[in-house]
């Protein structure tokens, strides 16, 4: 399992880089964050929360857990003007829950782990996690949509969470 970076660690602020070519290294890392995001019960991961700066997303929508999908280099791409707001969550700012708002489909391409390429419109869920992953690579999180006092709130619980996780010796 890989640690997975909290709020408001300032590498989650780092500019992730381009794959160059996906060779073990970086399929080691797609397995071993697809298992971190399992592990954490997330729907998707982006490889700045585990403090590897390389423009790599992980997912899985799934129900039974089974069908991770990788975004080598993605690039997303709004299709619609109008916003729609999603109750969002973030593994790296734990117990937090807000509102954001963002275009509820968009086009996406990328290369596989397979180094295929993948070029698609995806509506719903799929757009709001994809786009939330895109931001952490772009070191951007969704609590920076909030308003000041939010975020503060946002700073002081995840503090009050981690406390917690320490004592149960989580992890
Ligand atoms: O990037 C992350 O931290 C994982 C995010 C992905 C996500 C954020 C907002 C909306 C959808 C997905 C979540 O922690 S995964 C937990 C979760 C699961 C279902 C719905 C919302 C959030
Ligand atoms: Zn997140």
């Amino acid at each position: 399992l890989l640690p997975i970076l909290s709020y408001p660690d300032p590498r989650l602020r780092t500019i992730a880089k381009p794959v160059k070519e996906v060779d073990d290294e970086i399929k080691t890392l797609i397995t071993d964050m697809i298992e971190t995001m399992y592990d954490a019960e997330g729907i998707g991961l982006a490889a700045s929360q585990v403090d590897q700066h390389v423009q790599l997303i992980v997912m899985d929508l799934s129900e039974n857990k089974d069908s991770p999908m990788v975004f080598i280099n993605p690039k997303v791409t709004p299709l619609v003007e109008e916003k729609q707001p999603y109750e969002e969550g973030c593994l790296s700012v734990p117990d937090v829950y807000d509102k954001v708002e963002r275009p509820n489909k968009v086009r996406i391409e990328a290369i596989d782990e397979n180094g295929q390429v993948i070029d698609k419109e995806v509506e719903g869920l799929l757009a709001v996690c994809i786009q939330h992953e895109m931001d952490h690579l772009n070191g951007v999180i969704f609590v920076d949509y909030l308003s000041r006092l939010k975020q503060t709130r946002a700073r002081d619980k995840v503090r009050k969470v981690l406390k917690v996780r320490e004592k149960q010796g989580e992890r």
